[in-house]
């Protein structure tokens, strides 16, 4: 049995393993990590975040190519140890956890480019926590019906990929978004070929304030269930609900889920739109296991 080190750490409730693998030699099957993940027969978290160096993990060939300084590569797995292109939340944890223990020299104003499995992430480090430029995102899901339990209706939802993909269903009322049972799988009409995380949105009251908008968020993430927070799915969310308001809506959200609350700012580059997201990031505890 080899003994893993490792980090618990947590970003607005969303909450992960971290351990570091610059070498690429802990290669953890799906069965360990669900084990890992699991709340009542391991250290439970919703998703794991291997800090490996680029060069040494195949999909960090791609991150050299687009960025050759994005020396550390996220490889992110979901709770039930399946892989995911992208984590919002896990991405500020993970350069927390890099700055923390002194993998990288990275202070508030510095900018940090880290390899994920949907390209190169620019991570800003500022004094009250980070923020992530997510990239370019694209109305590419369609517009599928969406059941879940409790709600009496299915309802139309918004496909929006940030990295990975959403679907974005927006509620009339609070007391909707309080009642809907995510410890069951919504059901997605015509189901996407790769599944979906999906964000069930109300708007706050009132939906705009000095220029910025302000959303509340329930999420059911693919491969790991409820979690208190989404990063990419508060994105997807705050540019659904743009999309639906129209011409005039904000370009910056405050997103509240369970967990916190985060903010997301869409701004124009010479590559087209691309939108951030900052929130809090921290290191619970450190851990060993060993690994069956
Ligand atoms: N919690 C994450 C998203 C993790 C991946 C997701 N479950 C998927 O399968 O795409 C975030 O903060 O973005």
């Amino acid at each position: 049995m080899a003994t893993l080190n490792f980090t618990k750490g947590q970003g607005t409730g969303n909450d992960f393993v971290l351990f570091s693998d610059p070498d690429g030699q802990i290669d953890l099957t799906p069965q360990q990590i669900a084990a890992i993940c699991d709340r009542h027969f391991g250290v439970g978290a919703d998703g794991i975040l291997r800090a490996v160096h680029s060069r040494n993990i195949d999909a960090g060939a791609a991150a050299l190519a687009e960025d050759a300084d994005a020396e550390w590569f996220m490889d992110y797995r979901n709770a039930d140890g399946s892989i995911a292109e992208m984590c919002g939340n896990g991405i500020r944890v993970f350069a927390h956890y890099l700055a923390e223990n002194g993998f990288v020299d990275f202070e508030p104003g510095d900018t940090l480019p880290i390899g994920t499995r949907s390209g190169v992430r620019d991570v800003q480090r500022n004094l009250a926590g980070y923020q992530a430029d997510m990239g370019r995102w694209s109305l590419d899901g369609g517009e599928p019906l969406v059941r879940a339990k409790e709600l009496v209706v299915a309802r139309p939802g918004l496909g929006i990929n940030v990295g990975n993909p959403h679907v974005v269903v927006a509620l009339a009322e609070e007391a909707e978004l309080d009642q809907v049972d995510l410890n069951y799988i919504p059901i997605i009409d015509p189901e996407p070929e790769k599944g979906a995380n999906v964000e069930f949105v109300v708007a706050a009251e009132p939906l705009v304030k000095d220029g910025v908008g302000s959303i509340r968020m329930r999420v059911h993430e693919r491969g790991s269930g409820e979690t208190l927070s989404c990063g990419t799915g508060a994105v997807a969310a705050a540019l659904a609900i743009r999309h639906y308001a129209g011409s005039g809506a904000p370009h910056q959200w405050r997103v509240t889920v369970p967990g916190g609350t985060v903010v997301v700012r869409m701004f124009p580059t010479e590559d087209g739109e691309h939108v951030s997201l900052s929130g809090p990031a921290e290191l619970v505890y450190t851990g060993s296991l060993e690994l069956a």
